[in-house]
């Protein structure tokens, strides 16, 4: 899927040094506008680290890190504003200063029913469960209708059934609004169910590329193939997380 003119976003030989240290190291990455992508990587490896450099986050970097369009993030933290009500919240990234109050209710209205949060658009932030919480945070992703869509372990602070709903949820929304996703996730299965590829990060570049074929929705055996490669390429035994 390399190669295309107009890619989601291109990094070239990007490096990234915290003092004398190299955490990424003349990496290449391109993800496709559309195509889902899995991030996984031991810790420490610099996932964070390539996720805020793709948000524009840190510039201080050699090489090149491209991003056309419009890019969103959502954190293992939701990072709402608390003395804001979620509708407020959903809208915060929008940049929409002549548009009427009412007009920018009804955008985050339309964004929480898409989240399957309608009726929650005048709740206090901390009246939320945790998945509910992340909800608001993808609709604050989403409204902005990103290009690029950068997924810091969205679903690392859940529990098992929340995340779960969660997967079905990020996909169908996905599906709905086509950005290029990066996932950066702990979880090979979650990577395994969700991804078009599945890149390994390790020694400041991308050690493995995984292609996940299986027709959606999947489950984890789909492609247990995968998952013994990507446990190895992470030197984890079978059975662990990485
Ligand atoms: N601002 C900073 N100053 C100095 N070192 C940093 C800074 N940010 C990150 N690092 C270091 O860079 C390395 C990569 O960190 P990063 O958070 O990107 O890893 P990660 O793969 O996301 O890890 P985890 O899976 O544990 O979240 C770590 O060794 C970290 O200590």
């Amino acid at each position: 899927m390399a190669g295309t003119v107009n890619p989601a976003a291109a990094v070239r030989g990007l490096t990234k040094r915290f003092g004398d240290r190299a955490v990424l190291s003349g990496l290449d990455l391109t993800i496709e506008r559309g195509e889902f992508v899995a991030l996984l990587g031991r810790s420490g490896s610099g996932k964070s680290t390539l996720l805020r450099v793709l948000a524009g986050l840190d510039a201080e970097i050699e090489g090149t890190a491209r991003v056309p369009g419009t890019v969103s993030v959502a954190f293992q933290q939701p990072r709402l504003l608390p003395w804001r009500k979620v509708w407020r919240n959903v809208v915060l990234g929008l940049r929409r200063d002549g548009e009427s109050q009412s007009r920018n209710r009804a955008v985050a209205e339309r964004a929480l029913a898409e989240v399957q949060l309608s009726g929650h658009a005048d709740a206090w932030p901390l009246t939320l469960s945790g998945g509910e919480a992340q909800r608001v945070s993808l609709a604050r992703a989403l409204v902005r209708e990103p290009d690029l869509l950068l997924l810091d372990e969205p679903f690392g602070a859940l529990d098992a059934l929340t995340r779960l709903a969660m997967h079905g949820l990020v996909e169908d929304l996905w599906r709905t609004h086509r950005p290029g996703v990066l996932l950066v996730t702990h979880d090979v299965d979650e990577a395994l169910l969700l991804a078009d590829r599945v890149l390994v990060l390790g020694e400041g570049r991308i050690l493995a590329e995984h292609v996940l074929s299986h027709p959606r929705p999947r489950t984890a055996a789909d492609h247990a193939d995968v998952r013994t490669r990507v446990l190895a390429d992470l030197g984890v035994t079978e059975g662990a997380s990485a």
